[in-house]
């Protein structure tokens, strides 16, 4: 506190020095003697303790405490935020500015981390053009290009997207060949159909399919696997949008599971009109009242349905009229 460092008992004698901060002071206080001190400021040796100046009154040859104020002490003692081996943060905890800031106060130089989680996207398709002009059949790849965006809302670290080709070979040595990601996200092939072979090639990896379908719309055809090495699969639905409403809304719970954090999901009321056998993932506009509002559908094969969208929401079977659904809140 910016005050008076004072010795003894009061009215207390000005000293002529300042104490400031960062500085070695070599004022000593003899019993009787007030000095100058800042905020921040190491107390000079034979301070008592600090008093602030809102509780002084100072003239030039008497510092005196006003009425009530006498025995105040505003002096910061070293180590009085926390004790030597107090816990600051969960483990689980996630690495938030706070938590680094806090690591800083405590002289805690290094923290021991899990993840991020990386996260390599696979596109699949031999339709699927990323350049170039596109020739009849083809189509262009519009998740390639955003894909990071939603990996790094989801907490994960996003790779480079590479792409696939649908041979069964192509599709065997993404699993089986050396890999810096946690977490592979292949893009098209779930649906099981002549051309997809994304299945088959995890169960001859060795993998399980942990979660082989979804009754939700977009993303039925999702699945999610574990490859003998820990490697996490995400089988993502080709169609664009089905893509991106799948990845984020199965990848934070991959996140959490890998980085042992608790789950936080966002909550919210969502208007809805009329209620679906299954669960459906909706993109949702935000109303001034701090509900949401379901957006008309667009179908599943662009992202249209998302533009100038703030989040997709999670609506449970059956449900209707205003309901509680997970909020994803889109980057
Ligand atoms: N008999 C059925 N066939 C299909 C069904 C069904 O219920 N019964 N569902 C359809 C739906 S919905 C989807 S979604 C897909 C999911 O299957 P796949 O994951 O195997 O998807 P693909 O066939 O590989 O691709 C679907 C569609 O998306 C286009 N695509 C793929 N990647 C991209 C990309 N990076 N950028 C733009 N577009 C992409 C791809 O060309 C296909 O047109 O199954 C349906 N079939
Ligand atoms: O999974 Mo498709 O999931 O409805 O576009």
């Amino acid at each position: 506190m910016d005050g008076y460092a004072v010795a003894g008992a009061p009215p207390w004698r000005p000293l002529a020095d300042v104490v400031t901060a960062g500085g070695a002071s070599t004022v000593v206080l003899e019993p009787g003697d007030a000095v100058r001190i800042a905020t921040g400021a190491v107390l000079p040796d034979g301070a008592e303790r600090v008093v602030r100046d809102e509780h002084l009154d100072v003239t030039d040859s008497l510092v005196t405490p006003l009425p009530g104020n006498a025995d105040g002490d505003d002096t910061r003692r070293i180590g009085e935020d926390w004790h030597a081996g107090a816990h600051l943060a969960p483990a689980g905890t996630v690495v938030s500015p706070a938590v680094l800031s806090t690591a800083l106060s405590a002289e805690v130089p290094s923290l021991a981390v899990r993840g991020p989680l990386r996260v390599r996207t696979i596109l699949s398709g031999d339709e699927i053009r990323t350049s170039g002009p596109l020739a009849r059949g083809e189509t262009r790849d519009a998740v390639g290009p955003v894909v990071a965006s939603f990996v790094r809302a989801c907490g994960a670290e996003a790779l480079e997207v590479t792409h696939l080709r649908d041979t069964a070979a192509d599709v065997d040595a993404l699993f089986s060949g050396p890999c810096d990601a946690d977490v592979l996200a292949v893009v098209g092939g779930t649906g099981g159909g002549a051309a997809d072979r994304l299945r088959d090639a995890i169960t001859r990896a060795g993998g399980e399919i942990v979660v082989g379908r979804v009754r939700c719309r977009p993303g039925g055809s999702q699945l999610t696997a574990v490859l003998p090495d820990g490697r996490v699969v995400l089988g993502l639905p080709g169609n664009p949008f089905a893509a991106i409403a799948t990845l984020v809304t199965i990848l934070p719970a991959v996140v959490d599971a890998a980085l042992a954090a608790e789950p936080s999901r966002r909550r919210g009321i969502v208007h809805v009109d009329d209620a679906a056998d299954g669960a459906r993932i909706v993109a949702v506009d935000a109303l001034p009242d701090g509900t949401w509002h379901v957006r008309r559908g667009h179908g599943t094969a662009t992202l249209v349905g998302l533009v100038g969208a703030a989040a997709f929401a999670v609506v449970p079977p059956l449900a209707r009229g205003d309901v509680v659904c997970e909020i994803v809140p889109l980057p």
